[in-house]
């Protein structure tokens, strides 16, 4: 596990579980198991899994909403489970479900929750800045999903806290909603504050990530930034290049490409190209299309992802 020097979250050996269930014959289920982390001031650290890998369980445990079953907790230097309302002015909660009144207002809701707090956001600039007088005075539940998410956002932050948590922060968002909401994340993360983030979106977690932990059946699999985690280890199941491209069908490729690399028509004239590609490799497909007089209706090269890395790790079975 990592260290940092001021540490807004750390959890060490956590262990949830909940029931009994009648599915299991009136026994408990260990959803979480042995699992830690840490998260600093000043870095988004990212919670990444599947479906059902323990990711909202660890954050709502970190935040005190569900009580652990083992392990140790430090939230802001203090155990969630006993702390009182000061822990609780001092964090921020961004929730998958909102948890926002359906009758409620955007302006006179944020206003009512900057009132509970000695040092609030400026709100003006919060609302500027994230769309919300669009639709300030139409009630939450006549938002849509990206406007909720949006307000779910101000809300945490209102309070001005010291550690934000987002519930997978990019869902139901616009691609112009997910620039501003990542940009304000980022900027804030810049100014001090430490964001712990859950997601199952390889692409939030790469673009927003300064620390990754992969969370699999409740536990760590992996962890590291995502250039760390790029370049580690793995099976030979995924390659370190793949190249598509997109020629004139009903052409064989022959001998342009060197034998070992794996080359897949995906639909007539889609060729996919991965395995231990070289320049050589390149030059000589280059050269059989300059003979043949083709010039590629598209042409991509790509690293291998944080995807790849994931399901390398986790596997490729439906959770
Ligand atoms: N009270 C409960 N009763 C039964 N199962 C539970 C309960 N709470 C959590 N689980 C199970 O524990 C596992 C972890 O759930 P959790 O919500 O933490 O996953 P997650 O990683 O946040 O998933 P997602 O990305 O789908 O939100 C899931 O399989 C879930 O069904």
């Amino acid at each position: 596990m990592r260290s940092t020097d001021s540490p807004v979250l750390s959890i060490d050996g956590l262990v949830k579980d909940v029931g009994p269930l009648a599915s299991l014959d009136g026994k408990m289920l260990r959803v979480v198991s042995d699992l830690s982390l840490v998260a600093g001031r000043g870095e988004i650290t990212a919670l990444l899994g599947a479906n059902g890998a323990g990711k909202t369980t660890t954050l709502e445990c970190a935040q005190g909403l569900q009580k652990r079953t083992g392990g140790t907790i430090s939230l802001l230097g203090q155990d969630p489970d006993t702390a009182g309302a000061e822990l609780r002015s001092r964090v921020g909660v961004m929730l998958q479900d909102g948890g926002l009144p359906p009758s409620a207002r955007p302006l006179p809701l944020l206003r009512h929750i900057a009132g509970m707090y000695q040092k609030p956001m400026e709100l003006g600039r919060l609302v500027d800045r994230l769309g919300i007088d669009q639709f300030s005075r139409t009630s939450v539940r006549r938002l849509s999903g990206g406007q909720k998410q949006r307000l779910a956002l101000a809300a945490a932050l209102v309070g001005n806290p010291e550690i934000l948590f987002l519930d997978e922060p990019s869902a139901g968002l616009d691609p112009q909603s997910r620039q501003i909401v990542f940009e304000l994340i980022a900027e804030l993360r810049d100014a001090g504050m430490g964001i712990v983030l859950t997601t199952h979106l390889m692409d939030d977690a790469e673009r927003l990530a300064d620390y990754v932990y992969i969370i699999d059946g409740g536990h760590n699999v992996a962890e590291g930034t995502v250039a760390e985690l790029l370049a580690q280890e793995h099976s030979a199941d995924i390659a370190d290049r793949t190249l598509y491209f997109d020629i004139p069908p009903g052409l064989e490729l022959g001998a342009a490409l060197s034998a070992g690399l794996q080359v897949t028509q995906t639909r007539a004239g889609s060729f996919t190209v991965s395995g231990a590609l070289t320049p050589a490799d390149l030059a000589s497909l280059a050269a059989w299309w300059a003979e043949k007089d083709i010039l590629p209706a598209s042409l991509r090269l790509e690293a291998r992802s944080l995807e790849d890395v994931f399901l390398d790790i986790s596997g490729r079975d439906l959770r």
